[in-house]
Order: structure tokens, then sequence, then C-alpha cells
């Protein structure tokens, strides 16, 4: 498994080594001794999966605010996404600073993003699968979305309008919003 640093303090870009035989492929997708031998200490408790039909659909910018934080560990497992983290612990070297990260079928990238990050995606293709782990479970009640095209964050999504749900439609800015991350050091 290969951990490769990005632009994010905290995120972590993650290879998995993946073994190709005459059958096909083998990975493990995710390994807590492997993780924390690399200094990565997770433990997560819930396993997500999502299905888009449509290429050009956008999911975020989502978050769960408080006590009820996710850290999350993402790959796409059936065609491609841009994946987009933003920093919104207040304090970080890398605040409402984002990074934006093919993940498809054919890369294996995952991502590992801590808590106090805003998370979204765009599919690339048609009939994407997409696959998290999250260390938090999920509360409605801390459910939070943030305006995919907030001009304060500025996301170059490369789209103008995606299909987005009645949720994200109405989501806020995140100066508008209730979210209050303080960044601590991982
Ligand atoms: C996220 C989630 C949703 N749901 C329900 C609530 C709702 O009725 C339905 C669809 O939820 P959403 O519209 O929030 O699904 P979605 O837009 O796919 O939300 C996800 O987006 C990506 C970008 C993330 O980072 C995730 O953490 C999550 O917020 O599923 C759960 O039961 N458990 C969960 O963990």
């Amino acid at each position: 498994m290969k951990v490769i640093k990005t632009d994010l303090q905290d995120v972590y870009i993650i290879e998995p080594k993946v073994f190709g035989d005459n059958r096909g492929w083998f990975m493990e997708s995710w390994s807590e001794k492997t993780m924390v031998e690399a200094g990565l200490h997770y433990q997560f408790v819930q396993d997500n999966h999502s299905y888009s039909s449509k290429k050009g659909t956008l999911r975020g910018l989502h978050c769960q605010k408080g006590d009820a934080a996710q850290a999350k560990l993402i790959r796409c497992t059936r065609g491609a996404v841009l994946d987009v983290v933003v920093d919104v612990r207040k304090g970080s070297p890398t605040y409402k600073k984002w990074i934006a990260v093919e993940l498809s079928a054919e890369n294996f990238r995952q991502i590992l993003i801590p808590r106090g990050f805003l998370h979204g995606y765009l599919t690339l293709t048609e009939d994407v699968e997409f696959l998290y782990k999250a260390d938090n479970f999920y509360n409605a009640e801390a459910d939070r979305s943030i305006m995919w095209n907030d001009p304060d964050i500025a996301v170059n999504w490369g789209i103008e309008c995606p299909i987005v749900s009645e949720k994200d439609e109405k989501a806020p800015r995140l100066c508008d919003s209730d979210i209050d991350f303080i960044y601590e050091k991982v």
C-alpha cells in the first residue's frame, strides 16, 4: 500500500497493492494493520455504498458537524469520479483549500479524509458505484451540505449545471452555515 501526501494537511491518497494474475486481480481494500503501520489510526464503524446512474451527477459538499463528524476512506469501484475534499477546520494551515482527485475502478485509488473536511464528488462516467468507510455513524440532525459552487471555496468542478439532490440544491454557503470545526493536529 502506498500512502501519498496531498496539498491538504492530513488528507492522503492511498494506493493499495493490486496482485494481478491469469484470473484477474486481488487486493486488500482496507487493512487496519497496514494503516496503523503507516501512522493512520482510524476505527471505522459504517460502510456506505451509493450508485449514480448519470454522468454529471454531483453529491456534496457534505459533512456531519460537531461530535457526529466523520473521517472517511473513499473509493470508486465502477466508473470514475472527480473527488473533492475541502479543509474547513478553522486554524488549519490549509483552511478553505480544496483538492480534486480522480478516483476510478481502473486506478484503484482511495482517499483518506479525517474529520473536519467537506467532501463531494462529480461522476465522470455513467453508472458509478462509490464505496466508503466512516468512523462515526450517520446522524441526520448533524448532516450538513454546503453549496457545491460556494464562491468562497471556488472548486473548479469543470461543469456548470450538474445533477444534484434537492438537499444540495438548497445548501447554504460555508459562511452562512453552523459548521464549526477547529483544527487539532491529527
Ligand atoms: C449518508 C447517509 C444517508 N442516508 C440516507 C439519508 C437519505 O434519505 C438518503 C440519501 O442521503 P444523501 O442524499 O445524504 O446521500 P449522498 O448525497 O450520497 O450523501 C453522501 O455524499 C457524500 C459526498 C459524502 O461524503 C457522504 O458522507 C454522504 O453525505 O440516504 C443514510 O441512511 N445513512 C447515511 O449514512
